[in-house]
């Protein structure tokens, strides 16, 4: 259908005997901000490592697009737009936040990383990069290493990198790990600037960041989507309720 960018349908991902991805199935339409929850070891960066193709599936089908991506390797699925930004800080620390940019810029346009020196002098990569900044909120920061952002800056920095060759779909692995009160609020005022503007899957277990931020939400359970829906539909489903949740309610939920 049209109105899908991402249609994942049966993905299957075996280690021995442990199905991670069991049938897992997943429809990302356009425009939205679709959350994939679900409790630790359910499955959800195998999920997420199969649509950007860093793993491949044993069998099911992933069509990015109107493309069939499904065995793509994960450079050629990034330039038809589909970019991920890393639960592991993958910024370069020892170089400012512009060179970062640059960098990040001079690498979706194709050139090597080799060349890096040589993107800081580039007109159309210096052109790029005050936007890139701009857009997420670090301007001010430009000429300052990497290393002494603030955790939250470098998730800000991360997101900034990944949307530099402007994707249209955007995955983002837990964001919101070890951030504190303050960085939450300003990283959730950056996701909803976002999601105006691409597409987002979120990989998050900070319950009031998804309620806050998702327009649809699958749940994970044992490798297998056990509901999707709108926040209200998930929150009200008895299924989700029970299994994800267990004994302990999240105020979240309530
Ligand atoms: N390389 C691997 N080899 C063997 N087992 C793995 C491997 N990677 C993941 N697993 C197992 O697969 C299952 C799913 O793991 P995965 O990391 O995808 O879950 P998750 O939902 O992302 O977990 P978390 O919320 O803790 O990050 C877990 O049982 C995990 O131990």
């Amino acid at each position: 259908m049209a109105d899908r960018l991402l249609d994942a349908q049966s993905l299957v991902k075996t280690y021995g005997a442990l199905r991670a991805s069991d049938n897992f199935s997943i429809a990302l339409r356009r425009g939205e901000l679709h959350a994939l929850i679900g409790p630790n070891g359910a499955g959800k960066t195998t999920a997420l490592n199969q649509l950007c193709g860093e793993q491949l599936p044993d069998s099911g089908r992933i069509v990015f697009d109107g493309r069939t991506v499904t065995r793509m390797p994960i450079h050629r699925r990034a330039r038809l737009g589909l970019a991920r930004s890393y639960q592991i800080t993958s910024v370069f620390e020892s170089l400012t936040v512009r060179q970062n940019f640059s960098l990040a810029i001079q690498a979706h346009n194709g050139h090597s990383f080799r060349f890096w020196r040589k993107a800081a002098d580039d007109p159309l990569i210096r052109r790029s990069v005050a936007p890139a900044m701009d857009r997420v909120g670090l301007t001010e920061r430009a000429d300052l290493p990497a290393a002494s952002l603030s955790h939250g800056e470098k998730r800000q920095l991360e997101v900034g990198m990944a949307l530099a060759g402007h994707p249209k779909l955007l995955l983002l692995d837990e964001p919101y790990a070890g951030m504190g009160p303050g960085g939450a609020v300003e990283l959730t005022k950056l996701i909803r600037t976002l999601k105006k503007e691409v597409t987002i899957l979120l990989v998050e277990h900070d319950m009031a960041a998804v309620f806050a931020l998702a327009d649809r939400i699958t749940v994970l359970v044992y490798g297998r989507a056990i509901a999707s829906g709108t926040p209200e539909e998930i929150r009200e489903n008895p299924d989700v309720r029970q299994a994800y949740l267990g004994e302990s309610v999240d105020p979240c939920w309530k």
